[in-house]
């Protein structure tokens, strides 16, 4: 081993014996909660190749003395700080978003490790072989390090593979590295630059026939522009004949996942792309990429088949439903909505829903009297301040919006700053007659909602219904592709349908999705014209109902366990069972 190895090395063995975190969630937790805490950057002297190369060592350290060397990435200009909590941002994504496609990508992966040769070697020492010690450590180390899933491990710096594999996988990201770096230079790429350009670049280039003839069954539905830029330096430099990229040279198969929000509803793409992998004809190899084409996020296969994937992480988080008693006058909601929202937030709820129609009673002639604009309207400047003042995320259960002449059922979303994160309209309508019984038609003046709302929260993704539309199972498969882990239905069922449906549709929607369902509803009135059931529940993934409101208003809270959603997922595995080679439910 030669001296600069050796120096790094021994430098990696210094750095674990920093640990006292047992996984970097612990550590950023601590980070968050630690009065005291810092970040300090240290000299780098690595060399840039690219985005992540630009990472900086730093030492993180928590009020209590605790430290902890880390790779951060940084951007030219912004503190370190500012950097920080960039990333912790991004870390707080990626939990919703692994929560979602972790099984399914940890079950395909098949279970055999390809017969170990004579040689194990370490992947630092391949990369060392590959591109030098300089190069060791600009890994996206912060995220990445550390962390097991289901059994099967990320790549890790001390994991020892097969030379074979080894060498396949520098040879592959030392060629990405090289080739970019050159074509880089070429045409004065500026990366940081490459890095903002529009997300439509990427769609368009990966599905451009170039792409697609050089690369084998390949799997880039979430794709980093930045990898798609790679890719295309490779492919650049092969036609140029650049010397350290060899003609034969094939990307591999591959799957990026990034945070990018608007490719999320490809995720079912990346499942059925990954069952094609699996059969990958003989000889050939697939590698498994997390985000970067780095060592440390790489999986290997032979004969085709994934060894393993790289991570996942999630939590829990405390939902909060306002079962709440809404009359005649709109003002009073108001401000009963918001000591309502205040105490949930006093009791530790991060995401709290009001229920349908909570500044109006629920009816049709009701609809235009209360009816406001969204987002500039006094519910939603009231919505704004609540989630704004009890730092909550906020579902302002629905109200109904003027647009034009037009009625809509809405829901809007607040972020905890108060920022408006999406509005939903009612998709739909309440169209309805049983004889004897009850009669409605929302149609008589509202108009339904054609789109979709999904949104990512911290602790998890979001899909938006209201009420009627928990009938439509197909809505929910649709939510659960895109990757929801909770959805919420604020909706005000009646005394005849009420007690028949509402538990059992909200219970049918979470067991055949695997996910939770919560469905705040309007207390009951018994006064009223319309007398909604209430009985506001959240139903975990398993179908069990986990909190359950009776007639009267009240809070109710529920505690949602991603881990849980994803053990549920793991023993009844449907999400990779279902043929969707066979039917699917999609989107248009
Ligand atoms: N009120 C609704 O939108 C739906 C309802 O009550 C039902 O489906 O039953």
């Amino acid at each position: 081993m030669d001296r600069s190895m050796e120096q790094t090395l021994s430098h990696f063995q210094a750095e674990s014996a920093l640990k006292h975190y047992p996984s970097i969630e612990d550590m950023i937790l601590d980070f968050h909660h630690t009065p005291g805490a810092t970040v300090q950057l240290e000299d780098s002297s690595s060399p840039t190749l690219g985005p992540a190369s630009q990472s900086k060592r730093a030492v993180i350290r928590d009020g209590r003395g605790q430290c902890r060397r880390v790779f951060l990435k940084t951007c030219p200009g912004g503190s370190l700080s500012q950097e920080f909590q960039k990333m912790l941002r991004t870390f707080d994504k990626e939990i919703g978003f692994y929560a979602h496609l972790r099984h399914p990508l940890a079950s395909i992966q098949s279970q055999k490790s390809p017969a170990d040769d004579a040689s194990p070697i370490c992947l630092d020492e391949a990369l060392l072989q590959f591109l030098g010690a300089g190069f060791v450590g600009d890994d996206l180390h912060l995220v990445l390090s550390d962390l097991e899933v289901d059994g099967y491990r990320l790549t890790g710096r001390s994991d020892y593979h097969s030379l074979d594999q080894a060498h396949i996988a520098m040879r592959t990201l030392a060629t990405f590295h090289v080739a970019s770096v050159a074509v880089a230079e070429a045409h004065h790429l500026d990366w940081v630059e490459l890095q903002q350009a529009p997300q439509s670049l990427v769609r368009d280039y990966l599905t451009s026939p170039e792409f697609a003839d050089r690369v084998d069954a390949s799997i880039f539905s979430v794709p980093f522009l930045r990898n798609a830029m790679w890719i295309k330096a490779v492919i650049q430099a092969q036609k140029s004949h650049h010397p350290l990229v060899p003609a034969s040279l094939r990307i591999p198969t591959g799957v990026t996942v990034s945070l990018m929000d608007q490719f999320i509803d490809l995720s079912p793409t990346i499942l059925s792309r990954l069952r094609l992998a699996r059969v990958l004809p003989q000889g050939q190899r697939g590698v498994l990429a997390h985000g970067d084409f780095h060592m440390w996020n790489v999986a290997f296969s032979d004969k085709g088949q994934m060894r393993f994937f790289d991570f996942q992480m999630s939590g829990s988080f405390r939902l909060a439903l306002i079962q709440l008693a809404v009359g005649a006058n709109k003002s009073q909601n108001l401000t009963a909505a918001a000591k309502h929202v205040k105490e949930a937030a006093s009791q530790g709820a991060q995401l709290v829903s009001l229920p349908e129609c909570f500044n109006s009673p629920y009816g049709t002639n009701f609809f235009p009297e209360y009816a406001e604009s969204v987002p500039n309207g006094e519910s939603c400047l009231a919505l704004k301040t609540m989630a704004a003042d009890n730092k909550v995320f906020l579902i302002g259960g629905s109200i109904p919006e003027s647009e034009g002449d037009r009625l809509y059922n809405t829901s809007t979303i607040w972020g905890p700053d108060g920022e408006l994160i999406g509005k939903y309209r009612k998709m739909h309508l309440f169209d309805i007659n049983v004889p004897g019984k009850i009669t409605f038609k929302e149609s008589d003046v509202l108009s339904p909602g054609n789109d979709f709302l999904a949104f990512d929260t911290p602790f998890g993704k979001i899909g938006m219904g209201i009420c009627y539309d928990i009938r439509f199972s197909d809505l929910a498969k649709i939510y659960s592709n895109m990757g929801c882990h909770l959805l919420v239905y604020p909706g005000a069922f009646n005394m005849t349908t009420g007690p028949a449906h509402w538990e059992l549709l909200a219970r049918g929607r979470a067991v055949d999705n695997q996910l939770y369902v919560a469905t705040p509803s309007p207390a009951r009135d018994e006064k009223a014209d319309y007398i909604a059931w209430g009985h506001s529940q959240v139903i975990n993934p398993w179908g069990e109902v986990v909190a359950k409101a009776e007639e009267c208003q009240e809070i109710i809270f529920a505690d949602i366990d991603l881990d849980y959603m994803q053990q549920v997922r793991k023993q009844i595995p449907i999400t990779v069972q279902a043929r969707t080679d066979l039917y699917e439910t999609v989107s248009k």
